[in-house]
């Protein structure tokens, strides 16, 4: 029989953006190194809350105006069920790969709530938008083959969710030579990020061969 357990802890004083739950990390870093079982499952579903209220407000360009937050889950599914990922650091990492990018989140706040491994992932995935765009793609292209194989997994799932994006629906504003831009771009980058996972890049090369 099911041992009883009393009600569900309460957060009377916690705003949307904050995370509740779990101990708090206020004054050192957690370690997530190798990190498996529950404790492996809490960081994933923790870095999933904390996407869901930093990205709340957010929408992608679509014009069904999906939220923005269906992307970072898609981009965790993808590496599971595609790419059988089952590393809690580069899952949380893949949930949060946007935040600091496109949020007002911090890269120390990152590390203060999930550690220094998902940390060094979400940096290396994180574009500085402070640089013309051009500037920023070509990086993404140069920087690609030097980075981590964690980093390289999360670079490689948030291709296929966006090119799959792409063959689903034009976002608003772009045309047809703007997707094929990117589909040439995002081959580009992929190419930087072969040798690390053998189905996602088949995924990719077959997304990419339909349509250029
Ligand atoms: N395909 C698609 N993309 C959308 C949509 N809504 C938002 N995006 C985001 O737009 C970015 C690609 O648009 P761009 O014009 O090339 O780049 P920019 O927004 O960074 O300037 C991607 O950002 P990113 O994830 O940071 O990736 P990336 O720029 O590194 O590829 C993608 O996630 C949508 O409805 N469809």
């Amino acid at each position: 029989m099911a041992e009883k357990t009393g009600p569900p802890p309460s957060y009377p004083d916690l705003s949307a953006e904050q995370t509740q739950g779990g101990p708090s990390s206020t004054t050192s870093p957690p370690s997530y190194n190798d990190v498996t079982g529950v404790a492996g499952i809490n960081l994933i579903v923790k870095a999933a809350d904390f996407a869901a209220r930093r990205h709340r407000t957010q929408k992608r360009k679509d014009h069904a105006q999906t939220p923005y937050i269906n992307h970072p889950v898609g981009v965790a599914y993808i590496l599971t069920s595609i790419g059988r990922v089952t590393d809690p650091v580069v899952l949380a990492a893949a949930y949060l790969h946007d935040t600091v990018e496109d949020t007002k989140t911090t890269i120390e706040e990152i590390e203060m709530e999930f550690g220094k491994e998902v940390r060094k992932i979400v940096e290396e995935v994180t574009d500085d938008k402070s640089l013309p765009k051009a500037t920023r793609k070509a990086l993404q292209v140069e920087k690609a083959p030097h980075k981590s194989p964690q980093a390289k997994l999360v670079k490689l799932a948030d291709k296929l969710y966006n090119l799959r994006d792409l063959e689903r629906s034009t976002p608003h504003g772009w045309d047809k030579k703007r997707v094929k831009e990117y589909f040439k771009w995002s081959r580009d980058v992929v190419a930087g990020c072969k040798g690390t996972n053998d189905a996602l890049e088949a995924a990719l090369d077959d997304i990419i061969n339909r349509n250029l």
